[in-house]
């Protein structure tokens, strides 16, 4: 085996190329290779960098050209008592993030959460999309198209099916602009989130619709899918798992855990996440659930691109008898529990930590298990601000926290 420096040297002269050094190298040492020259082009030391806790090789179909680890803190809010229609129990959230105050904000909306005897949290819709787009000769080409495509689900279904063990092909939607057609496939992926998945199985489908139409692809995917742009068509048709959460408080817990009343945080909910955010013209009807799915994104190896779909949330409060009545609706939370990131060894026991890691039983149990727990972790999230905004404790909070 090559030492890291002789291999350096070989990029150096030009011998090797940056990404080639894992065919002449163990892992760890190919990137050993590239830290060092890395520092020496740039002056940086990568000593941090290099420290990292787990065996290059585990990253192999993570990353290309790896040169080390950046280590994002992670905390655990809770435990908090969850009662999904995949999870039940007490459960501690992992969360990895850099924003000093996320943490305490969170365990706090689950204590409250836990003295309101827990919350409710269910994955109302599922399923993963890709659109690829097609040329067509003119209007009427599109819809001889439409009706071939209406007609032949079941042709495209078996292609699709034929690439993959779990997926399975749940509809085909389609959407024409002059002569270009989207076919909008949307498949449940089981644990899986599955953008792979369906990227595989779509272009074997996409050839059925060559072979047989007189459509020509243009690209696999034509941003109809839509994978990590804001788009409307997520949050109003989802992708992912679509999940909601709610809570029920009483008054008195408001009152001393939260230290404002509910008409207070109904009143701003509407003022701030659903006035404010329809005058912003935003996506989000929300305060901050992005921050509680990049950080359980992190901890549990989730595509943290991601987190775009994952803000399509609308938040609602209202006051029931006296109670304050909170809910989550996250519309296009892309998640799963094999594949990807979430083979790393610590997002791996990030997964753990909600017991969720690896295929559930039945298949797609575990990633509809944690879409709850992130459900329920946005839910205490929103709860902690809007009571910290109503009670004009967030720039407080913020000074003795996160500085
Ligand atoms: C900071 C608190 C919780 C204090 O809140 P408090 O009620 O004054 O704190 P407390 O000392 O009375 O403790 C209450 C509970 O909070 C938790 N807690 C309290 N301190 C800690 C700590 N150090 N570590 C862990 N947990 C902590 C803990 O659960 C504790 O209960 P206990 O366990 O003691 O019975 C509160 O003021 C708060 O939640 N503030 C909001 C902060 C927040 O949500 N920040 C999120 C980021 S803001 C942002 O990024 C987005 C934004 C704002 O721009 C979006 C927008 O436009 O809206
Ligand atoms: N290709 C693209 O366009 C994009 C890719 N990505 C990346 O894609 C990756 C995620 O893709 P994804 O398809 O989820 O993962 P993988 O590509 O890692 O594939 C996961 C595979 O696990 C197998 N599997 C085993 N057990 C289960 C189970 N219980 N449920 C579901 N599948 C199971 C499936 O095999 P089988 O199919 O044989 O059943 C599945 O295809 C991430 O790394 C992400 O960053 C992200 C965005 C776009």
């Amino acid at each position: 085996m090559t030492d890291a420096a002789s291999l350096a040297d070989r990029v150096r002269e030009g011998e090797l190329r940056l990404h080639e050094l894992e065919a002449h190298a163990d892992a760890d040492t190919a990137a050993e290779a590239r830290r060092l020259l890395v520092e020496s082009q740039s002056g940086a030391s990568l000593d941090a960098v290099g420290n990292y806790g787990f065996p290059a090789e585990a990253a192999e179909s993570a990353i290309e050209n790896m040169v080390g680890a950046i280590q994002v803190p992670m905390g655990v809010a809770g435990p908090v008592s969850v009662d999904g229609g995949s999870v039940s129990g007490e459960k501690y959230l992992p969360l990895a993030t850099t924003e000093g105050a996320l943490l305490a904000s969170v365990n706090r909306g689950c204590s409250v959460i836990n003295s309101a005897g827990g919350a409710t949290a269910r994955v109302l819709k599922s399923g993963m999309t890709r659109a690829p787009v097609f040329r067509v000769a003119d209007v009427a080409e599109a819809e001889a198209l439409v009706s071939w495509t209406r007609d032949n689900f079941a042709a495209l279904k078996e292609a699709a099916e034929e690439t993959t063990n779990h997926g399975e092909l749940l509809d085909v939607t389609p959407y024409v602009v002059g002569n270009s057609v989207y076919l909008r496939f949307r498949y449940d992926t089981k644990d899986a989130m599955g953008m792979n998945m369906a990227t595989i199985a779509t272009e074997a489908a996409c050839g059925v619709v060559e072979e047989e139409t007189t459509a020509s692809l243009v690209a696999l995917s034509g941003n109809l899918c839509t994978d990590k742009k804001p788009a409307a068509i997520n949050a109003v048709e989802g992708r992912g798992r679509s999940v909601t959460a709610d809570v029920r408080i009483p008054r008195e817990v408001v009152e001393a855990r939260l230290h404002t009343t509910p008409e207070a945080v109904a009143e701003l909910n509407t003022r701030k996440n659903l006035v404010g955010s329809a005058k912003a013209a935003s996506l989000g009807f929300n305060a901050h659930v992005a921050n509680v799915v990049a950080a359980m994104f992190l901890a549990t190896g989730q595509d943290e691109a991601q987190v775009v779909e994952g803000a399509n949330a609308i938040t609602t409060a209202e006051v029931q008898d006296g109670d304050l009545y909170v809910s989550v609706s996250i519309a296009s939370l892309e998640v799963g529990t094999v594949g990807g990131g979430t083979k790393l060894p610590t997002q791996s026991e990030g997964l753990d930590i909600l017991g969720v890691s690896g295929g559930g039983d039945p298949a797609g149990s575990n990633a509809d298990a944690l879409a709850e727990c992130i459900a329920v972790g946005s839910l205490a999230g929103e709860l902690s601000l809007l009571s910290a905004l109503a009670s004009r404790h967030l720039s407080s909070a913020h000074a003795e926290l996160g500085r």
